[in-house]
């Protein structure tokens, strides 16, 4: 579905990415974990198009994605979250939606509403809800349309432990439903271990371990890097 090859970004002197090497299988829940700046969120700018990288490939159902636009991507089928959900002020949670859905030709918002558990703001407007309905209109966002991949960069962040464990099964229920791939980076372990069937872990722009979550926790380079700490 996707991969990338020897994928490689800097910024000026510091090289966020360095020789990615990732394969995000068909039909996952894909997680992309590692300490604080080690190149998570910049891997998922190159993967949307925000940044151009300066080596290496992606390729996106057997095909070299590399120099295509953002917009691109997009119609390809490339979706990722945005964290904030109104382009226009004064919109309603409802008015938001249906002209996402109306754009992307969503036809069972219905059920992505029920899913995560909106129903009860869509008469607000969008600045009025509370923070943990905002990042969830976000995540409906990203979905909307059937994207075959999404992209999300810390959809838990700022969330309870609740909030954020409700979040990861509802997410991994819409995308199991609807047949979605996801690359998640996201800090809460507890939500990456729950719904992730495949980890890569970051440390300094290089991938230091890839595989199932059992197998990477016990990597003891992941440990020490990473959740060694968090434990
Ligand atoms: N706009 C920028 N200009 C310069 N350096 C940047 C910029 N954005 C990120 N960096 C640097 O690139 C490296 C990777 O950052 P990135 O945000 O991709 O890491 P991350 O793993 O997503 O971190 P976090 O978990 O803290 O969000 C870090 O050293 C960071 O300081």
């Amino acid at each position: 579905m996707l991969e990338l090859k020897g994928l490689t970004f800097a910024y000026g002197a510091v090289k966020a990415v360095n020789q990615v090497d990732l394969f995000v299988e068909k039909g996952s829940i894909h997680g992309l974990i590692g300490p604080n700046g080690a190149g998570k969120s910049t891997c998922i700018e190159l993967i949307s198009g925000n940044r151009k990288p300066t080596a290496g490939m992606i390729v996106y159902d057997g095909q070299d994605i590399t120099a295509k636009s953002i917009s691109w991507r997009r119609h390809a089928g490339i979706s990722r979250s945005f964290q904030r959900i109104s382009v226009f002020d004064g919109l309603t949670v409802a008015d938001q939606l249906e002209l996402a859905a109306r754009a992307v030709g969503e036809s069972d918002l219905d059920t992505i509403v029920a899913e995560l558990d909106l129903g009860n703001t869509l008469t607000e407007h969008c600045e009025a809800v509370s923070y943990g309905e905002q990042r969830r209109v976000d995540i409906a966002l990203a979905l909307l349309g059937e994207p075959p991949l999404v992209l999300l960069d810390e959809p838990a962040a700022g969330l309870s432990r609740d909030e954020s464990l409700q979040l990861a099964d509802h997410l991994a229920h819409l995308a199991e439903e609807r047949g979605t791939t996801v690359l998640i980076v996201e800090h809460h372990l507890e939500v990456v271990f729950r719904i992730c069937s495949r980890l890569s872990v970051l440390e300094q722009g290089s991938v230091i371990a890839d595989g199932v979550p059992e197998e990477v926790r016990r990597e003891p380079r992941v440990m020490e890097a990473y959740l060694g700490r968090a434990a």
